[in-house]
């Protein structure tokens, strides 16, 4: 797991670093520097000039350190401060002595040399200080850069690309597109988080001299990034003398008529993600279709006609009985009661529960009802049904995405999974899990389905939460990405991700 810090948890982190560690911001500026000049170092052609834009903070005197090794190593540096020189923190300044010192004046925007193939720029100007749009002389640097870009040269952003905001991964205008972002010790959300995540190119995370575990006791949100490692280890290999019963029953809830896929997509991807039994409950008019995907899918029938609604209760905790967990809404018949239906059954059955498509819709009126749930509840809604869950506009949950879907976890004690690129899953107790995986292939009818089962399958195999959700979405994602590699994006469709691209991904995980 990669730790994700704020702006302010970075400057609680670095005085922690002094602090604890004895060490002083003039060296973690010394070795964001250095590490900053090894990665400019590393993207430039043989003989490639390097220019170093600084601004007027400590990004600026990142790259003041920076220009100086460069120089020392025997490149040909030029560099120009962009702002008020007399504004520059006493480290930038130091720094600018020092540069001098070694006899590297200096030069105006104007003066500088006009870059191409195999040189570098450094972007120096704006880190995590940058409050508002880069203007002026500024906006000018911003423009010389993307010249630059266009011409041939690399561009490689200190910390944050400038005009980043580092804790959103909202673009201000003009704002600088990279090559390569470095990571002073930490990983900020701007840089996880789209469209920053872009902007930044290839994210290198630089030690710094901070110390891992100086964010522990920050405040603020625990943000972290899954990586691949973390997602296997949640999954335990197999144990030889295993049966079906030990990998769980899930109950599904789930299909109608004309949406009898949806349930044969959960019911399917749980089975494929180790699940020892699924069954289905649905309408008997459904049921039947369902069933006829795949021989592996049981089935529950629901009698009567029409939407779900509270006649269907004692069927359905009937069915629940001896299951291990709920997958709830793909293709469900909806009515008016089905929020309340589903809001009792929770209430009485201990079991955990994921609410996808149109139970969320039917709980949105009256999250309420999720307070009474008995087991763990994981929401996994997209953008549109999150705006329904919480009131806003889908522009506006994609605008604050990270805000709003911690604020849903924390305020109704649910997990939420709330999907796109850089899908976010929410804890109750704050910590929120950034996800890498997936590709535009997999906004395909039906690719959501095959999430809610596949978590329906880690969690009656009786994996933790959260670490079952987070390591289902990272799955889920990694499934598409394989598939997506074998069929491309324009040819992958939810049935991929279930009979091609979760399969590879136990086979690559050695499980
Ligand atoms: N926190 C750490 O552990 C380390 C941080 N380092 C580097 O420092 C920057 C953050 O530096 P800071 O001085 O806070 O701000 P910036 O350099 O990002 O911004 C400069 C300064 O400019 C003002 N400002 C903000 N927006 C604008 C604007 N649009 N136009 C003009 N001026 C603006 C504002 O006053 C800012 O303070 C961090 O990213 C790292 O690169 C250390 O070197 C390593 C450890
Ligand atoms: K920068």
């Amino acid at each position: 797991m990669q730790r994700v810090l704020t702006a302010a948890q970075m400057r609680e982190a670095e005085q922690d670093a002094e602090k604890r560690h004895g060490m002083p911001s003039a060296l973690l500026m010394e070795n964001a520097g250095r590490g900053l000049a090894e990665v400019a170092r590393s993207v430039a052609g043989p003989d490639g000039r390097f220019t170093v834009l600084c601004g007027p903070g400590n990004n600026g005197g990142d790259g003041l350190v920076a220009a100086r090794f460069l120089h020392e190593g025997g490149a040909r540096v030029a560099v120009a401060l962009v702002g008020d020189a007399a504004k520059l923190t006493v480290e930038s300044a130091r720094n600018l002595t020092a540069l001098k010192s070694f006899g590297v004046v200096p030069r105006s925007l104007e003066t500088l040399p006009e870059l191409g193939h195999g040189d570098v720029v450094v972007d120096a100007l704006f880190g995590t200080g940058l409050s508002r749009a880069p203007a002026g002389a500024f906006a000018e640097a911003i423009g010389a850069i993307a010249r630059w870009r266009r011409t041939g040269a690399k561009v490689v952003a200190a910390d944050v690309p400038s005009g980043l905001q580092s804790d959103s991964g909202e673009p201000f205008s003009p704002c600088v597109e990279a090559d390569v972002t470095v990571a002073f010790g930490f990983l900020k959300p701007g840089q996880v988080l789209e469209p920053g995540a872009s902007l930044c190119g290839r994210v290198r995370r630089v030690d710094i001299g901070m110390g891992g575990e100086a964010s522990k006791e920050l405040s603020g949100p625990r943000l972290m990034v899954v990586e691949e490692a973390d997602a296997r280890g949640t999954l335990p290999a197999r144990r030889a003398d295993s049966h079906k019963g030990t990998y769980g029953h899930v109950l599904a809830v789930a299909g109608s008529r004309g949406k009898t896929g949806a349930a044969a997509l959960v019911a399917k991807s749980a089975l494929r993600s180790g699940a020892g039994l699924v069954t289905v409950a649905a309408r008997g008019d459904a049921l039947d279709l369902i069933q006829s995907h795949s021989a592996e899918i049981m089935g529950t029938p629901l009698d009567g006609t029409g939407p779900l609604g509270m006649r269907d209760l004692d069927a359905l905790l009937a069915a629940a009985e001896g299951k291990d967990a709920l997958v709830m809404g793909p293709g469900i018949p909806r009515g008016p009661e089905t929020g309340a239906l589903i809001g009792e059954l929770l209430s009485r059955v201990e079991l955990p529960a994921v609410l996808d498509a149109d139970a969320l819709n039917a709980v949105a009126d009256d999250l309420s009802v999720l307070r009474r749930a008995k087991g763990p509840v994981v929401l996994t809604p997209h953008p549109g049904e999150m705006a329904r869950l919480t009131g806003k506009s889908t522009k506006e949950v994609q605008a604050k995405r990270l805000e709003l879907v911690k604020q849903l976890a924390a305020g109704v004690g649910v997990t939420v999974v709330l999907k796109g690129d850089r899908t976010l899953t929410a804890h109750p107790d704050g910590r929120v899990f950034i996800n890498t995986t997936g590709n535009a292939g997999m906004a395909t009818g039906g690719s959501g389905d095959v999430l809610s089962g596949l978590c329906g399958a880690f969690l009656a195999q009786g994996f933790p939460m959260p670490d079952a959700v987070w390591t289902a979405v990272y799955a889920h994602g990694l499934a598409g990405d394989l598939a997506a590699a074998k069929r491309g994006q324009l040819g992958l469709i939810a049935g991929d991700l279930v009979e091609q691209g979760l399969c590879d991904v136990w086979v690559r995980w050695g499980r």
